[in-house]
């Protein structure tokens, strides 16, 4: 049995990705043209490489048949519920930086905190007969903070894509996204709440608990580790 490394195949993490492992002696490639998801890995012996979307990285690692794999902390506490029994991080890789915000028309001059979030909900219901509607597709996470914040009165809105977009287009009057340089909320008319991210997020090398290693296994792990220097 070889190692397998699930590593993003395209997207904003996947050049860097190949520089991170790069920078430390290990190649990983495509075996054939781009559109092949397949691939190699150079510089060290018994790891294989996989190549997946982003956002499959999480579910891979916790049903065991990836090892190793890159993707952001985001996607792992999102699509993960109990991480950590699922996988451990092993290192964060200093690129593919973002917060998880909430952000509100900044024509809302009385909102700058969850809290008074809180209290135009409670208002919104009260006026229109409906939940205050946040986009976003990061429900776990949003659910858990606001929960944790104390807001009740609100109803999440599934959105995929173009996030931003929803409070102009009125299917939502707010938003939980990730941002970066912040120029598509700023585009948008949009403020981020002041208490702080719901979450950081950057690029981070995981390891499974699930998948499973034998003697062999153990050993490859154990000098893959010590190349990376993690
Ligand atoms: N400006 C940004 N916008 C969105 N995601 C970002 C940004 N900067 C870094 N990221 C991170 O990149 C990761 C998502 O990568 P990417 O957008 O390439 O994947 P994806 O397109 O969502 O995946 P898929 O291949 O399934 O379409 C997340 O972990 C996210 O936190
Ligand atoms: O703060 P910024 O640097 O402006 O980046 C943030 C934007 O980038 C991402 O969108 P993406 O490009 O992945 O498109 P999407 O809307 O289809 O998710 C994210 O969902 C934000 O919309």
């Amino acid at each position: 049995m070889t190692i397998r490394l699930g590593v993003p195949s395209k997207g904003r993490l996947m050049e860097k990705t190949c520089d991170w492992f790069a920078g430390r002696g290990v190649t990983l490639s495509r075996s054939g043209s781009d559109r092949e998801y397949a691939g190699a890995v150079e510089g060290i012996g018994g790891v294989s490489l996989v190549l997946l979307s982003a956002g499959e990285i999480p579910r891979e690692l916790a049903t065991g048949r990836i090892h190793f794999g890159v993707t952001g902390t985001d996607l792992v506490h999102e699509k993960l519920p109990r991480w950590e029994q699922q996988v451990e991080p092993v290192a964060e890789l200093g690129f593919g930086f973002a917060d998880l915000v909430l952000a509100v028309p900044r024509a809302w001059i009385d909102v700058e905190t969850v809290d008074d979030l809180d209290a135009v909900a409670a208002a919104f219901r009260q006026t229109h007969g409906m939940r205050l509607r946040i986009a976003t597709k990061y429900h776990r996470l949003v659910r858990e903070y606001l929960r944790q914040s104390g807001v009740a009165d609100y109803a999440l809105v599934d959105s995929q894509g173009a996030t931003e977009g929803t409070v102009a287009n009125e299917t939502a009057e707010a938003i939980a996204d990730i941002t970066s340089s912040g120029e598509t909320l700023r585009a948008n008319h949009l403020k981020v709440l002041s208490d702080g991210p719901v979450l950081r997020s950057q690029a981070t090398l995981w390891r499974s608990r699930i998948a499973e290693t034998d003697d062999d296994d153990r050993a490859v792990v154990a000098g893959f580790l010590d190349r990376l220097a993690v």
